[in-house]
């Protein structure tokens, strides 16, 4: 834990987990807390680490990541629910931005959790993951990543909003590895600006939830999160091609929602044919499921 009070400067950082949605089905709300998604992702051990600093040095709010100023405009609409006080905010990422690892969801967590210790302001968790996700759904950076990230694990999202109101359950995993290639970036808000997408998706999704809930495991989440990538078509020619090179030496792959990226979890015997695999097309990343929260650090 770090907590500093100097020359009237308060600072605190947080890391929040990445999250990979495997399928999932859109529910539009007009109150941001309702708005969301239903459906299931992993969460990983990498992730982003944010650190806050609001005091007389600090003038106006302003985001960094990976040490550029960005617009950030999902962790400017957590400051401005929590506090009037500019705030600079640099967030660290170890995980690809914009390919459907939960950037935005785990920077706006990491945003809340660290600038309510850095104030002393008592909010619980709860809150503090409320907030971020209205953040994300009123920037349309994302609908369900906060309420899986706030839990951990392979995470089921059976009802949509935010934490304190979404229905979760999750299946129950040991800290597999989770392999990913990543080709590059894809807009959130594109897919889910247009209407034809939105009916594919949540045709898919409804089917792809029912499915896993048959026989809630891994290998099933895999398979029922391949066949909405299929089904919703989002997937482009590269990440198809991965999918399909995969199925042939006998691995289930599927695209990261909602990601220019493929992912996979590879039982012990087969990880490095897989990464061997996945590197022919681009660069590959390595995690483990977490199956903790948010943390102050
Ligand atoms: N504190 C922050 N940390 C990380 N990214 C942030 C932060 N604040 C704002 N962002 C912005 O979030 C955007 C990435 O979000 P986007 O929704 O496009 O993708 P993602 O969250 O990485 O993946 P996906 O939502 O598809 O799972 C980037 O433009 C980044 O600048
Ligand atoms: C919309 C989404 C796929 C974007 O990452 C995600 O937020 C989700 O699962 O709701």
């Amino acid at each position: 834990m770090q907590f500093e009070s100097c020359n009237n400067t308060l600072t605190a950082r947080a890391f929040a987990p990445a999250h990979i949605t495997g399928f999932f089905q859109i529910h539009d709300h007009n109150e941001p807390m309702k708005k969301g998604s239903t459906g299931c992702g992993l969460v990983l051990d990498g992730g982003v680490y944010t650190t806050v600093t609001t005091g007389n040095n600090v003038e106006i709010t302003e985001i960094f990541l990976n040490g550029e100023k960005v617009s950030g405009d999902t962790s400017k609409s957590v400051i401005e629910s929590m506090t009037e006080l500019p705030v600079k905010v640099e967030s660290i990422s170890d995980i690809p931005i914009g390919s459907g690892f939960g950037a935005s969801g785990a920077g706006a967590l990491g945003t809340a959790y660290a600038l309510n210790h850095a104030l002393s302001m008592e909010y619980t968790s709860m809150q503090l993951n409320d907030i971020a996700h209205v953040a994300e759904v009123k920037n349309g950076s994302g609908l369900g990543d906060v309420a899986g990230q706030a839990h951990g694990g392979i995470l089921v999202r059976k009802t949509p909003g935010a934490p304190s109101i979404a229905l979760t359950d999750q299946i129950p995993t040991r800290e597999r590895e989770v392999c990913c290639v990543v080709l590059g970036k894809l807009s959130t808000g594109s897919v889910l600006g247009n209407k034809d997408m939105v009916k594919n998706i949540n045709a898919a999704g409804k089917e792809a939830m029912k499915k896993l809930l048959e026989k809630p495991t891994a290998s099933n989440f895999m398979l029922c999160s391949r066949e909405f990538t299929m089904k919703t078509g989002l997937a482009g020619d590269k990440v198809m091609e991965i999918i399909e090179t995969a199925e042939a030496s006998g691995v289930i792959a599927s695209q990261a929602m909602l990601g220019n990226a493929v992912f996979s979890i590879p039982s012990v015997t087969c990880a490095q044919e897989l990464v061997d695999l996945f590197s022919e097309f681009g660069e590959v990343h390595r995690f483990r499921i977490r199956t903790g929260s948010i943390r102050i650090v």
